[in-house]
């Protein structure tokens, strides 16, 4: 059962004041209602959004009618008749106002990482071949990393890894592209892109992004910025369901020159010429390679209805709030020297996630699950709490901090652990080596 949101009169004056507090932010939130746009349970706080976004009501008859009705009745046709076909463009479309873009320079396919790789591979194909070298954020998302070592080995450039927040400063005549993370995905860390693309468009070179982190949590202004290449991932705060299809974003003036490094049927300016030399489509389309995941693409354009009428500043304050709170809450009840915060303070530094150090972390979050409080855990120590504003609640900050608390002290006590579940990604799966 989920604990009681409403204050208790036995419990100690600090829980009282916050359960006011988380009460009457809750009430006062413009978006409280849109958490009826999802299907989630009171007995569960969840905090893992920036890994798997909660199901969108709209998810479930929107793909029960692509199913049986466009597959199952149209067949064939479904790819003109239910515009399956231009649907990596109309989708695009529709999450470019969430990342600063004017439409057409967005389309939904394949993965972030097979993205990440045709956006790099691109943008040094781009920069001319007197640029030798490639900068990647040093503390990447791993497949970002993976990518651009093999990017770099296919393209003859050297890849350099340097913290995010030097790139401004290290990136010269020779560099190519930087592949940078908008937020950090272990610390939360926001990075300064509108900063950073200027310094590297300043040398001549090219900034491409990645946006898993950030688009849906924080406003993004790629066109604005001067972005020149984007990519993101749409299952976590664009909640578009387990293995959705990434996005790539090419800035207007650079599509005539995009040299896709994956020039598949689907990015032809006549695919069903089936001609044996390949004449790149011109705009968007030129991103594509094979055949669209209809049935995640169509699970993802439902999903974007939860933002009906949702401005991503109104998401951006909430966040801010949310992330504020549960920080405040956690500094309140949880005795100091068991966690340190490696999430900047500072707002304009700060993602939409909290991640707090702790010894015994993985067995620590596996605890919380168990108790009702699903984060996750990243190495080696961190534990990470994803805030989504479209359904995170003030008090389902309040109640993560008092069940944080509590594991804490029963570990500090040295109480048995109690139920548990997996750690946030592979249910089951032991995080770590340690106890
Ligand atoms: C920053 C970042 N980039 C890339 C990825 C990988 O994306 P995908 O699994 O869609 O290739 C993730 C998450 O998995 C991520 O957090
Ligand atoms: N994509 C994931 C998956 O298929 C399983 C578990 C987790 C993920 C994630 O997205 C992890 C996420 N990118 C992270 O920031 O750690």
């Amino acid at each position: 059962m989920s604990e009681p949101l409403t204050t208790r009169s036995t419990e100690p004056a600090p829980h009282r004041a916050l359960a006011e507090r988380a009460a009457a932010l809750d009430a006062a939130d413009p978006l409280a209602a849109v958490r009826d746009r999802f299907v989630l349970d009171d007995d569960t706080v969840y905090l893992d959004g920036n890994s798997l976004g909660a199901l969108p009501t709209a998810v479930l008859p929107r793909l029960t009618d692509t199913v049986t009705r466009q597959w199952g009745e149209l067949r064939i046709r479904s790819w003109e008749e239910s515009g399956w076909w231009t649907a990596p463009e109309r989708i695009g479309d529709r999450i470019a106002p969430l990342v600063g873009a004017a439409p057409g320079q967005v389309v939904v396919g394949d993965s972030t990482s097979v993205n990440v790789f045709k956006a790099l591979v691109a943008a040094v194909r781009m920069a001319g071949p007197d640029r030798d070298e490639i900068l990647v954020d040093a503390a990447t998302f791993p497949t970002d990393g993976y990518i651009a070592e093999s990017a770099a080995r296919m393209t003859g450039r050297t890849l350099r890894a340097v913290d995010a927040g030097a790139i401004a400063a290290e990136a010269g005549p020779r560099t190519a592209a930087a592949l940078v993370n908008h937020v950090d995905y272990c610390t939360g860390r926001l990075q300064d892109l509108p900063g950073t693309t200027a310094a590297l468009r300043a040398v001549g070179a090219l900034a491409v992004w990645d946006l898993c982190h950030s688009a849906g949590a924080l406003p993004v202004a790629l066109d604005a910025d001067g972005v020149d290449l984007a990519v993101g991932c749409t299952y976590k705060y664009l909640n578009g369901g387990p293995g959705s299809p990434a996005y790539l974003y090419v800035r207007a003036e650079h599509q005539p020159r995009f040299d896709s490094p994956l020039p598949g049927w689907n990015s032809h300016a006549d695919p069903f010429g089936m001609a044996p030399r390949y004449v790149a489509a011109e705009g968007a389309p030129r991103g594509r390679v094979g055949t669209p995941e209809i049935l995640s693409l169509l699970a993802l354009d439902a999903a974007l209805d939860a933002w009906d009428g949702v401005t991503v500043h109104e998401v951006r304050a909430k966040s801010l709030a949310l992330t504020d709170f549960f920080l405040e809450c956690v500094a309140a009840l949880v005795p100091a020297g068991l966690l340190s915060c490696v999430t900047p303070a500072a707002h304009a530094e700060r993602g939409s996630q909290v991640s707090l150090r702790c010894a015994g972390a993985g067995t620590v979050m596996r605890e919380l699950i168990g108790r009702g409080v699903v984060g996750d855990f990243r190495q080696p120590d961190v534990l990470r709490f994803g805030f989504t504003p479209l359904y995170t609640r003030h008090s389902d900050a309040l109640r993560a901090a008092r069940v944080l608390a509590d594991v804490l002290a029963d570990r500090a006590a040295g109480a048995a652990p109690g139920p548990a579940g997996g750690h946030g990604d592979r249910p089951g799966d032991l995080p770590e080596g340690t106890p």
